[in-house]
């Protein structure tokens, strides 16, 4: 079988997690990772004796690389030529600027959520729009929340008789751990309504009508949303439950037995030993399930790092075409992640 070949442009916080990703995946193939400058990803990178090509975005930093004796392989087009498929994981608007060369290349690319919409010919989920992404050659995923949020709605949408009506509040970390950029807040900062990620919804599934509200708060392990949901007809508790328990990147967790939080789903991450201490996951709490008159209501964790990693590769399987359908592509990508219940 001919593997697919990628490669990932930005070797950040996402980045790093595509590019792992991308290595398991049993049908594609890693070229290599474009960066900007020798930052501590890149040294990491080196010290773990490069399991990965490097390549660089920008030749203004090759000296810094020689300084820091990391090898590298070429130019950013240099990786592009050698490959099938881009992952862009640059930061928000810098994936517009990349995209050009990309064009000129020919050469697909998934774009993630920073960036404008307008950037793709379509705005991606793995579940929710699989199939628009057929052929596109460029895709744009949803930013982590999104990529969550839709997740659960899609999957009540699908398997409890449809979804007419959400309203969602999202408790948001504010910076990744080590980020120093945004500042050591002990504040809470609310965002004005409707959260982009309630609109962002409403433009991948259209016959969904949504809103909502957002808080930062000063944590960095995670997000929550609370998620209240009106179906085409009344949802119970138990159908809910259910529909969550049998999708494989939704995990059920228990206040009962110990989930308290999202720094309970961190730990745990970590205790399975996921590198990182990622989860592809979202967690959903069953005691968080309530019915509220015709509508379902229910709190979901959201692991920013790592969230979008699957849906991204699903974005490979449909701008490629490797499947023709959402469920065969989720059902490879979940396979090689070790997410399929079913196994
Ligand atoms: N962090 C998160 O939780 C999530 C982020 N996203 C989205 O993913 C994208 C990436 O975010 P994130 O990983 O957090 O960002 P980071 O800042 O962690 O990483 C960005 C990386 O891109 C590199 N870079 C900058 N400019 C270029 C360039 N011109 N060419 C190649 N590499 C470049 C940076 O290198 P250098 O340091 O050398 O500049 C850095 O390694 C954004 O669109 C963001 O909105 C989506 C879901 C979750
Ligand atoms: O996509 C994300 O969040 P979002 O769904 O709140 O836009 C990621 O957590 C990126 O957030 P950041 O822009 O704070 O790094």
């Amino acid at each position: 079988m001919n593997k697919v070949k990628v490669g990932v442009v930005g070797y950040g916080t996402i980045g790093q997690r595509l590019a792992d990703g991308v290595v398991r995946m049993g049908d594609m193939e890693l070229v290599g990772v474009a960066n900007r400058t020798p930052n501590l990803g890149v040294r990491a990178l080196k010290e773990k004796g490069m399991p990965y090509d490097l390549y660089m975005s920008d030749p203004k930093y090759a000296d810094a690389y020689a300084e820091a004796g990391i090898p590298v392989c070429g130019t950013m087009e240099d990786l592009a030529e050698k490959c099938d498929i881009l992952l862009d994981a640059t930061p928000a608007g810098v994936g517009a600027e990349n995209k050009k060369l990309f064009e000129r290349m020919g050469k697909p690319c998934i774009f993630q959520g920073g960036e404008k919409n307008d950037v793709a010919d379509v705005f991606f989920h793995g579940y929710a729009n699989y199939e628009k992404g057929l052929d596109k050659q460029f895709l744009k995923l949803t930013s982590c929340n999104t990529t969550g949020l839709i997740r659960a709605v899609d999957c009540l949408d699908r398997n409890c008789g449809g979804i007419e009506r959400v309203a969602i509040t999202i408790i948001r970390r504010v910076a990744d751990p080590g980020d120093y950029h945004r500042g050591l807040t002990n504040a809470l900062k609310i965002d004005k309504a409707p959260s982009h990620q309630a609109v962002d919804l409403m433009t991948i599934m259209p016959h969904v009508e949504a809103t909502g509200i957002l808080v930062h708060t000063p944590v960095t392990h995670g997000h929550i949303i609370t998620i209240t949901a009106q179906g085409k007809q009344k949802i119970t508790k138990e159908q809910a439950l259910e529909a969550f328990k049998t999708h494989d990147r939704i995990r059920v967790v228990r206040i009962a037995d110990g989930f308290l939080g999202n720094a309970s789903m961190f730990k745990y991450a970590r205790d399975l030993g996921n590198p990182r201490g990622d989860m592809y996951e979202i967690g959903l709490w069953e005691e968080s399930i309530v019915e509220y008159g015709d509508q379902i209501m229910f709190a979901i964790y959201i692991p920013q790092e790592a969230v979008t990693i699957p849906e991204t590769l699903d974005g490979v399987r449909a701008a490629l075409h490797m499947q023709d359908t959402m469920e065969e592509a989720t059902a490879k990508t979940n396979e090689y992640l070790g997410m399929a219940k079913w196994k």
